[in-house]
């Protein structure tokens, strides 16, 4: 069975961070593993807390799992601190794990920080340029090259602003625009429009992990960059269109195995 590793938050409410990463390995076919970078006190209304997680347990869980395990990919979620950017960054630049899927997680929805402010040009320098693909959210990526994303040829200039900063391919998501949450692929050469038609729900807690992590898993399964992309991206609007009415605040995405099957998506090899 193919592998995959998720270095990320804890969220105890279950819908983001490590715990939405191991259920959408799981859904999508592949063994999950964990490092987990800080602890989050978080449901679906509020984050309540964040307690980082010493650098030298970080470093120990990437190593003693690249030293005994194989690692098909690697998702990095929230990273919190420059040092803990730094230490992964460094990790795995000795690992070279073959794809790694950057998820430049910045802000929860309710409005919480999870990557501090002076965290973000360390993972513009240190993290960024070694990421097989970088899948920024629209405000993301408005911080990441300092201007604003208002349409979808906004999206196509910020695309190639974003691979300028080293990583071989960018996924922007659209889910933060108005309308259809079309995400926009750009690998350097061409570009490739992912469409969707908005699902109205507000249970979407979850949804860029639950997209990268699904990326993940079907590189790690051996499929292209595009049809990892597209496969995920189907993933994604069948565990929103089914996502849970948990909590008083935004429900996680659902990942039924199930479901994906018998949608009738055939994403083995
Ligand atoms: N209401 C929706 N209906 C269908 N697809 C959606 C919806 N909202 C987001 N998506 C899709 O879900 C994926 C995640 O996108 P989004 O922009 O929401 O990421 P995110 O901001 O990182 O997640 P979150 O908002 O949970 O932090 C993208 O493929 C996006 O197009
Ligand atoms: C620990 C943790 N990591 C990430 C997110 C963002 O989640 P998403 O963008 O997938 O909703 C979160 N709320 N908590």
């Amino acid at each position: 069975m193919k592998t995959a590793l998720t270095i990320a938050g804890s969220d105890s409410g279950g819908g983001a961070g490590i715990q939405a990463d191991l259920k959408s390995f799981a859904a999508n076919g592949v063994y999950g593993m964990s490092v987990i970078t800080a602890v989050t006190a978080q449901n679906t209304q509020e984050v309540r807390s964040v307690q980082d997680i010493d650098n030298e347990i970080i470093l120990d869980q990437i190593e003693v799992v690249f030293d005994d395990i194989p690692v098909d990919a690697v998702k990095i979620g929230m990273l919190s601190s420059p040092a803990t950017v730094e230490t992964v960054a460094d990790a795995l630049k000795k690992y070279e794990p073959k794809h790694i899927v950057l998820d430049p997680v910045m802000v929860s929805k309710g409005g919480h920080h999870l990557l501090r402010q002076e965290a973000i040009q360390s993972l513009k320098e240190k993290m960024i340029p070694l990421a097989t693909i970088i899948t920024p959210n629209i405000p993301e990526a408005e911080v990441l090259i300092g201007g604003e994303i208002v349409s979808s040829e906004d999206m196509l200039s910020a695309c190639r602003q974003l691979r300028e900063l080293g990583a071989k391919t960018v996924l922007l998501k659209g889910g933060h625009l108005e309308g259809a949450p079309n995400d926009l692929l750009y690998d350097g050469e061409s570009f490739h429009w992912f469409s969707g038609e908005r699902i109205q729900t507000k249970n979407t807690h979850g949804t860029g992990c639950t997209l990268s992590s699904a990326i993940a898993a079907n590189l790690a399964k051996g499929h292209t960059l595009y049809d990892s992309v597209k496969l995920a991206k189907h993933y994604i609007t069948i565990a929103i269109e089914h996502s849970l009415a948990l909590g008083h605040g935004h429900g996680p995405t659902n990942h039924f195995y199930e479901l994906y099957r018998k949608a009738g998506v055939k994403n083995e090899l």
